[in-house]
């Protein structure tokens, strides 16, 4: 493992495209809800403005990257959009790596591939387009799978964990986010209002929430914080911590030891 020094610590600036997210202000808005290429125009914005802890949770995934890299493994972000994490991960790795970004969806890996062109040369990018399900994960020391199990089907979920613990190296890390909901229903009714109030703050209006929420549905499909440690359980990592949880949204490192 990596010692740690002080530019661990720096809150670095991401590469975001601030075009405007106003996808849910036209009628009729996109239902269900899907990355295609509207949404990839607008995507770094509304991801920004959309998810508690966003810019915290990219910070520490590169910390957490820095940490568990082997040189001669793989570094995979499942679900990687439009390249924010990758491009800041090969701003701040001094070692050559090898930078994988898979995701299913064309138009975001597009918009991914011109963030990238920025990148020092001594990493090598490869870009995939293919469903999670299908991808390899050998030879990788870190997989990072922010916010994009949500996405598939419930019965998917587990074999992907499956393979990422069977493809991460000993040693190797996998840093997961997701939307979570409570098991509870006052509960989860009080965390939904308080993460719509944030969303009210970022500068949605109230329609645009609630068809954003209509479109959402059986797309983001949250399981339970419980429910998600044990399907890690289940697929092999025994350590698992959570780094954050604020709203209904977790973040969670897990080794494979
Ligand atoms: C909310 S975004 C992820 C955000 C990104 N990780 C970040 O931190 O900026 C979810 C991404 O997962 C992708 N996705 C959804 N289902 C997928 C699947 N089955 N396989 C691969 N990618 C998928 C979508 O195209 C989308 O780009
Ligand atoms: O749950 C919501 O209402 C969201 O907007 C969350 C969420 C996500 O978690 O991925 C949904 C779609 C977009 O990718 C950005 C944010």
């Amino acid at each position: 493992m990596n010692s740690p020094n002080s530019s661990d610590f720096l809150h670095p600036e991401l590469f975001l495209d601030p075009t405007w997210d106003a996808l849910f202000e036209q009628s009729p808005y996109p239902k269900p809800f899907a990355f295609n290429e509207d949404v990839a125009r607008v995507f770094d914005n509304m991801v920004s403005r959309s998810i508690p802890l966003y810019r915290e949770a990219i910070a520490a995934a590169v910390h957490w990257t820095r940490a568990y890299y082997q040189p001669g493994t793989r570094i995979i972000d499942v679900g990687c959009s439009t390249g924010t994490l990758l491009e800041l991960l090969g701003r701040f790795l001094a070692e050559p790596a090898i930078l994988v970004g898979v995701d299913n969806a064309q138009a975001m890996l597009d918009k991914a591939q011109q963030k990238l062109n920025t990148l020092p040369a001594h990493h090598q990018v490869e870009l995939v387009c293919d469903r999670a399900e299908a991808v390899s994960f050998e030879n990788s020391s870190v997989v990072i799978l922010n916010y994009t199990l949500q996405f598939l089907p419930v019965h998917h979920r587990q074999q992907v964990l499956n393979a990422i613990y069977s493809g991460l190296v000993p040693g190797g890390l996998l840093f997961l986010s997701e939307k979570v909901k409570s098991p509870y229903p006052r509960f989860q009714e009080q965390l939904t209002r308080h993460y719509e109030a944030f969303k009210t703050r970022n500068g949605y209006a109230q329609t645009e929430i609630e068809r954003k929420k209509e479109a959402l549905e059986n797309v983001l499909v949250p399981l339970t914080e419980a429910q998600q440690i044990a399907m890690l359980h289940r697929a092999g990592f025994k350590q698992v911590e959570i780094l954050s949880k604020f709203h209904n949204f977790l973040t969670l490192v897990a080794e494979k030891t």
